[in-house]
Formats: C-alpha cells, sequence, structure tokens
C-alpha cells in the first residue's frame, strides 16, 4: 500500500509527538487522546514536543501548558510577545512565524499530527515527513494541492503517512494486509451534508451559519464549507488516489447520511469490506496515534439496533458541481488540483465573509480553474516552489472573481 514506506514501528515505551494545528478540532481531539493516555512526566507514554496554532494564543499557550510541550509556535509573527507573555513561567520555548514552524516541525519526533487547515500546513507537514516521522495526516488539503510532489517527499524520506480523515483511515484500516492488484472498487461515503435535501433556490440563499452546521461531526469553519459544497468530498476523491493507487475510475463516492459506514473496499472476488463507527474523529486519531496497536478511546459505542437504518444514494452532481469539478481536476492533473485547492480556500473564506453566496463558491472555483489550467498550458509543478506559483495565482483570481 503506498501510504507506509514504514520503518519499523517504535516499541510501547514513550513516544515523542507533535501537534499542528492543536487549537483546532482535530487538534482539541488530540489533546483530549494524549491527556487521557497520559504524559511521559506522569508515568504515561507521551512526550511533546511542539504544539502550533495561527492566531489564537490564550489557546495555544492553554494546550502548550497543559502538555508540557517544549516549543509552542504561534504562525503569525507579531504575535509573538503576546504567546511569550501567556507562556511566562511555563518552561515552554514560544516562537513565531513560517520558518519557525518549519523548523518544530523538522525536529526529531516519532508521531506529528498535521492538523493545520489548508495549503498554510503544506509545508510544515514536507519538513515533518522529510524528517521520516509518522505522519498522521488529517490536512487533505496537503494532497489535493502538492499530491506528486507530496508523495515523492514521503517516499524519498521513507516516512510513514497515516490517513486521519475518517473515510481514508476506513480505507486503510480495510486494507491492512490486503493486496492492491485485489482491489476492485474504492467507496468514499459522503453525508451529503446539511444541504442534501435542499433545492437550488434554498441553497442560493444559505447563510454562513446554516452551512457550517454539519448534520453529524463537528469540525472546523471550513471544512464544514467543503462538506455542505460536497467539495470535501471531491478533495477526498484527490486525497484517496494519491493515497491508495487504484486509478480515478475505481474510486466512486456513495451518500450516507447516518456517517456510520466509514468507506467501503470491494475486492476481486466480490466480497466487500467497510469500517464502521460512530461520528467521532477520536476513533481514527486514536488509530494512527496507537498505530499499529490500538489505545483506549471515549467515544460512544456503535449501537447499531439503535442506528437502526442506514441509508445510502447516489450524489447528486447537478446541486453539488464541486463533485465534478474535483473529479475533473483529478483526471486533467497539472497545475488543475493545486488550482481547485487554493480556488477553493478563497470562495470558501469570501462566502463566511459574506462576500459572495453559497453556489458562487463551486462558479467561483470553475471561472479561477479555467482560467488559470488554461495560463498553464500544460505545466505540471514539479517542485514545492512551482505548487506556491500555481496556488498564488489561483488566489490572486479567486479574489477577483465577481459573484453572478
Ligand atoms: N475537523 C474534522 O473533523 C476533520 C478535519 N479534517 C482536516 O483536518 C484539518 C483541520 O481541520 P479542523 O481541525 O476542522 O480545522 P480548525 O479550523 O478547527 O483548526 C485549524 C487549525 O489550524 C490552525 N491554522 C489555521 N490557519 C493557519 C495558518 N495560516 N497557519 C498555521 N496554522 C493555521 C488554526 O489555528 P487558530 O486556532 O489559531 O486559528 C487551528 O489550530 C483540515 O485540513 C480538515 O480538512 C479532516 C477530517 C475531519
Ligand atoms: C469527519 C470527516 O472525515 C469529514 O471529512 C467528514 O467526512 C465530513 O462529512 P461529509 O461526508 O459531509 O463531507
Ligand atoms: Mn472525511
Amino acid at each position: 500500500m503506498a501510504v507506509s514506506h514504514a520503518k519499523s514501528p517504535q516499541p510501547a515505551s514513550v513516544r515523542r509527538i507533535s501537534i499542528f494545528g492543536v487549537t483546532g478540532s482535530i487538534g482539541g481531539s488530540t489533546v483530549d487522546l494524549v491527556r487521557r493516555a497520559g504524559l511521559a512526566g506522569s508515568g504515561g507514554r507521551f512526550l511533546v514536543e511542539a504544539v502550533s496554532a495561527h492566531r489564537n494564543v490564550a489557546a495555544l499557550a492553554e494546550a502548550a501548558r497543559a502538555l508540557q510541550a517544549r516549543v509552542a509556535v504561534i504562525a503569525e509573527e507579531g504575535l509573538l510577545d503576546d504567546l511569550r507573555a501567556a507562556l511566562s513561567g511555563s518552561g515552554v520555548e514560544a516562537a513565531a512565524g513560517e520558518a519557525a514552524l518549519v523548523e518544530a516541525a523538522s525536529r526529531p519526533a516519532d508521531w506529528v499530527m498535521a492538523a493545520i487547515v489548508g495549503a498554510a500546513g503544506l509545508k510544515p507537514t514536507l519538513a515533518a515527513v522529510r524528517q521520516g516521522a509518522v505522519v498522521a495526516l488529517a490536512n487533505k488539503e496537503c494532497l489535493v494541492s502538492a499530491g506528486p510532489v507530496f508523495m515523492d517527499a514521503v517516499q524519498r524520506a521513507g516516512a510513514t503517512l497515516l490517513p486521519v480523515d475518517s473515510e481514508h483511515n476506513a480505507i486503510f484500516q480495510v486494507l491492512a494486509g490486503a493486496r492492491m492488484s485485489d482491489v476492485e472498487r474504492i467507496t468514499l461515503t459522503a453525508s451529503g451534508g446539511p444541504f442534501r435535501t435542499w433545492d437550488i433556490a434554498a441553497m442560493r440563499a444559505a447563510t454562513p451559519a446554516q452551512a457550517i452546521a454539519h448534520p453529524n461531526w463537528s469540525m472546523g469553519a471550513k471544512i464544514s464549507v467543503d462538506s455542505a459544497t460536497m467539495m470535501n468530498k471531491g478533495l477526498e476523491l484527490i486525497e484517496a488516489a494519491h493515497l491508495f493507487p487504484v486509478g480515478e475510475a475505481c474510486i466512486d463516492v456513495l451518500v450516507h447520511p447516518q456517517s456510520v459506514v466509514h468507506s467501503l473496499v470491494a475486492f476481486r472476488d466480490g466480497s466487500v469490506l467497510a469500517q464502521l463507527g460512530t461520528p467521532d474523529m477520536r476513533t481514527p486519531i486514536a488509530h494512527t496515534l496507537a498505530w499499529p496497536d490500538r489505545m483506549e478511546t471515549p467515544c460512544a459505542r456503535l449501537d447499531l439496533a439503535r442506528v437502526g437504518r442506514l441509508d445510502f444514494e447516489a450524489p447528486d452532481d447537478t446541486r453539488f458541481p464541486a463533485l465534478r469539478l474535483a473529479r475533473e481536476a483529478l483526471r486533467a492533473e497539472g497545475v488543475a488540483p493545486t488550482v481547485l485547492n487554493a480556488a477553493n480556500e478563497v470562495c470558501v473564506a469570501r462566502f463566511l465573509a459574506g462576500e459572495i453566496g453559497f453556489l458562487d463558491i463551486p462558479a467561483g472555483v470553475e471561472r479561477v480553474l479555467e482560467a488559470v489550467v488554461g495560463e498553464a498550458a500544460g505545466a505540471v509543478p514539479g517542485s514545492l516552489e512551482d505548487v506556491m506559483h500555481w496556488d498564488a495565482r489561483a488566489r490572486h483570481l479567486a479574489q477577483g472573481f465577481a459573484a453572478a
């Protein structure tokens, strides 16, 4: 399987870990699990090297103190003095800015949680990959934006990539011990988001508050909007194509409103295997944190008699064009996935800021894709610098995109 270029895993001794994006939804769930399992200083397993956030100094300092981290990094350079003040007397080193983030991610660690949202996570996650860590990858945008460059770095460093995204973690679990040549199809399940049953007119008027109200999962604002447009599933399609190389045509999407079946794999003998669980990200996070062992979690246990029924339906590409755009970008390769991701990040931020409507998100992405893919004339980003160039170009056009 492509995700593991593994060194042999550490025995059940003290494990040095870092958590990037510690103040977010995935970061918070990770902190919860680490604290329950115990810190090395109090007889537990985990020793925390680095934690990071973007601007939330108070939450970063709280996490750093609770985890007795060696260093806390705030990405916003101008907040260093505030962070120093918040960490005063704690013994935690304070650092700020992108270079400090990359330096912290380059420090030796056995396990690194990559939970920064968006392409902002690309450089630190690549730094963690390059030091050969086991990288628990929540940040799907890394793979969408820079898939070939990223996977090449994983291979060169002999790093181990463990998918945290619930669908990909499910597939990873199902594939344990399987041969990729025996896999016939991979099916990503999708909840359908808060607008699964809404008509186009209602979706056009959807507000940010409605869009981030996910029916099953508690997540950050950006991924919640992605779920509402179903761009999340489009990003996950590209993510899956890099992690599980079965070919784009062998990966499909199935709407499953209960979010209990986290994904399925069909094998060439007709068997279909799935991973199930209640919708709580602490299960896939714990799977990567304990891998290749298992650990206790406080997650609600699945009670299928209580769930009662599991529904499935085909996705509606007309109301959710983001899915089609992502599949086309995956097929087109070259700059298209980078541009799709960057344009989407900007359009989601503009929607959340009240500048454009909900349906303008996929419309804006499509417009920017057409323009930049045309400009690129078949260019293939072969380095991080190339990726950042096309990412910046797409962001510039998406900022200027005027809604209909
Ligand atoms: N939440 C979930 O259940 C799932 C999330 N994922 C993926 O995991 C990632 C994180 O999602 P989620 O936890 O929901 O997001 P959140 O918005 O809750 O948290 C994002 C984290 O990234 C930090 N951050 C934001 N912008 C920057 C930046 N420019 N530079 C450095 N750090 C930054 C934030 O810091 P601050 O708090 O200071 O803003 C915060 O720590 C995403 O890629 C998402 O797609 C995947 C599957 C499920
Ligand atoms: C929890 C998780 O992995 C999210 O990516 C989730 O899948 C979002 O829900 P949707 O299925 O609605 O996109
Ligand atoms: Mn997911």
